[in-house]
């Protein structure tokens, strides 16, 4: 994709999320659209150059969303949810904390955004990582979302798909945008994916967390729900038992019970199970005698028949009253105008004859009121159901929180439902920050890992660059001394034959001047012209090289030096030798070569002629006039029939 192209995209689509985020501030004003807003303008001002302007619009995302993540990571005890509460309100009438508020992740993805928009092309900051953790809580957040409400936290509301999808769009643009000037850098790759990997890790720990600390709460009020039932049946045992220790004490008397005796025997019950509306004594033809207490609308039911005036009790007071056994009635409703439910015992006199029955009244309402006396009002909303009617209530309905535990209770042969539904402030404020604050030190890890790492690989590779600089500067020395050892050797030595040139020579010659005696000889190549013409120039110059390499090993053995003067001339030095050994030296290597087989083109073999001349003390060393004297004497042997050592005296 050429780069036009796609910078062309990327712009296209942060246009398309401002767009976006635009219709959802307008649709659904929030923290979420309203940062997402921003966001959109602080990427339009990165592509078109605009420094300043995104640096303000990111810094003022950042702005708006700390108030955000301090709320879910500052410990209830420093801040309560309360004063949250009540800065929302303060800041927008009417407004909760969850409109001020994205959700963590989200809030945490815009903010990872935001930074990542401020840092730019910084590779070596975090910028990508930023961008990828943006991704990866953004992705986590849609999967709840998606999820809902089966695999989510029970606190959980999801973030409103538009959003997720603006904030994935924003992603893709960025990511477009810099993608270029981050594809050819080698050493960020294995800091990024490992430090996602952590970031992942810490997203999983979190989610692990999140959850956990969530089901603590919703067993809070599995608790609550299960120590009201646990008092209930303790209430209903406690106050059967009672009335049962009344009943009994009728036994002890012939006579019915008067009024007097009654009230006497029932204040005392009734004062401890305040709830029992009516205690009553009915009549084996379940007239009400007596009751208790004397209030107008107790007073009203003396001399009704429960028969007729109750049947829904019918079928409990009857075993009752015939002496067969205790019975209560479900949840009905009362004589006395209120829901409960009726406890009817047999009465017996001193004789063991059946003479009624004892009846208890139970107001529901009354009964669930001191059960729920020693709960809080304000954590939540706690009632008694019973075929979708609400029996009692207690609490504080407002702000519902998100779940409600129902408890079934069986009273009697009735079923009951206890449910308790938290308040959402509630919930909030015993919500551990422990996850959240898990969450953040697993990012920051992750963001100290990813410098830690990407310094490493980038000094790695600046080192290795170095050192291939090194390398290469090395061989580049290595190669520029060979070079200069060879020009100096080509400067001293003669190319063809390998042997040192007429400068070494006399370089040589000055350092050997003094010595004495010192001799000097001049060696011509006979008839080489006719090896060039007959054999070939190539042949020629293997000739000179063969002989040239004989006449340096002899001289150098005997402490001399030969050297190559021109042409087919070669010159010999020799330092200690006088005439005779010089000559005698010279004598050798003539030998030498017609025995080395270079044959002429006819068979014969090549040969040489050569002068010899030599100084002594006192005679001083005159350089010319050495050449001089040996060319002479060289010419002579070639002028005598070549093929010899001629010797020439520089006194001549
Ligand atoms: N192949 C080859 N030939 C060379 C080189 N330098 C000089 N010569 C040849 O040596 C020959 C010298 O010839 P001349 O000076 O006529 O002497 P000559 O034939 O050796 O005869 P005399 O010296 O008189 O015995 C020439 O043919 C040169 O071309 C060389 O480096 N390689």
């Amino acid at each position: 994709m050429p780069p036009t192209f796609r910078s062309r995209f990327a712009l296209t689509l942060a246009i398309a999320v401002l767009m976006g985020a635009t219709t959802l501030l307008w649709v659904t004003p929030g923290m979420t659209a309203l940062a997402l807003w921003l966001l959109a303008l602080a990427q339009l001002a990165v592509m078109r150059g605009a420094w300043p302007v995104m640096c303000l619009l990111a810094a003022g995302t950042l702005g708006l969303l700390t108030p955000g993540i301090l709320s879910y990571l500052l410990p209830e005890a420093w801040v309560a949810t309360s004063t949250w509460q009540l800065l929302a309100e303060q800041v927008l009438p009417g407004a909760t904390i969850e409109t001020l508020r994205a959700p963590l992740l989200t809030t945490v993805a815009l903010q990872l955004n935001a930074l990542a928009l401020m840092l730019h092309l910084r590779a070596r900051l975090g910028a990508p990582l930023l961008m990828g953790a943006a991704a990866l809580l953004t992705s986590l957040q849609a999967m709840k979302s998606a999820l809902h409400p089966e695999l989510t936290p029970l606190l959980h509301y999801a973030t409103a798909w538009p959003g997720l999808l603006i904030h994935m769009a924003l992603l893709t643009a960025h990511v477009i945008y810099v993608y270029p000037y981050w594809r050819g850098k080698r050493y960020l790759s294995t800091a990024l994916w490992l430090a996602l990997g952590l970031v992942g890790l810490s997203l999983l720990l979190w989610q692990r967390l999140h959850v956990e600390a969530e089901r603590t709460l919703y067993k809070q009020a599995e608790t609550r729900v299960q120590s009201v039932t646990t008092q209930l049946n303790r209430e209903i045992t406690g106050h059967l038992d009672a009335m049962r220790r009344f009943a009994r004490i009728w036994e002890l008397q012939s006579e019915p019970p008067s009024y007097r005796q009654w009230a006497h025997q029932a204040r005392g019950y009734q004062r401890d199970f305040n709830y029992l509306i009516n205690i009553a004594f009915i009549t084996p033809d379940s007239g009400i005698r007596q009751v208790y207490p004397a209030t107008p609308a107790n007073l009203s039911l003396l001399g009704l028949r429960l028969f007729d005036v109750q049947p829904a009790g019918r079928s409990a007071l009857e075993p009752a009253l015939r002496g067969v056994r205790e019975g209560s009635t479900e949840i009905i409703e009362l004589l006395q105008g209120e829901r409960g439910m009726i406890y009817y015992l047999p009465v017996m006199n001193a004789q063991q004859a059946h003479i009624g029955a004892t009846a208890m009244a139970v107001s529901f309402p009354l009964l669930a009121k001191s059960l729920f006396e020693q709960l809080p009002d304000k954590e939540g909303l706690m009632q008694w159901h019973a075929d979708g009617q609400v029996l009692a209530q207690h609490g504080d309905a407002s702000r519902p929180g998100p779940w409600t535990y129902h408890h079934r209770v069986q009273l009697g042969d009735r079923a009951l439902t206890l449910s308790d539904q938290p308040r959402r402030d509630h919930l909030l404020s015993q919500l551990p920050r422990l996850p959240t604050i898990s969450l953040v030190l697993g990012l920051t890890f992750a963001y100290l890992v990813y410098l830690v790492i990407y310094s490493f690989k980038r000094l790695g590779y600046q080192h290795r660059a170095m050192q291939q600089n090194n390398t290469s500067l090395q061989q580049e020395i290595r190669t520029r001394s060979q070079l200069q050892r060879e020009i100096e050797w080509l400067a001293s030595h003669d190319e063809l034959t390998g042997i040192p040139n007429r400068r070494h020579f006399l370089d040589h010659v000055s350092m050997h001047r003094s010595k004495r005696p010192l001799s000097l000889a001049l060696f011509d190549i006979d008839h080489f012209k006719r090896v060039n013409d007959q054999l070939g120039h190539l042949v020629g110059d293997d000739y000179l090289s063969r002989m040239a390499l004989m006449g340096e090993a002899l001289m150098e053995q005997h402490g001399g030096i030969f050297a190559r003067y021109g042409g087919e001339e070669f010159v010999a030095l020799m330092p200690g030798l006088d005439m005779e050994a010089a000559r005698t030296l010279a004598d050798t290597l003539r030998l030498q070569i017609i025995h080395a087989c270079l044959p002429h083109a006819d068979g014969e073999p090549i040969t040489l002629s050569a002068g010899v001349v030599s100084v002594t003390d006192p005679q001083p060393f005159d350089m010319t006039r050495m050449m001089q004297t040996a060319d002479k004497a060289l010419y002579r042997a070639k002028r005598e029939g070549r093929n010899q050592v001629a010797t020439g005296s520089v006194d001549d």
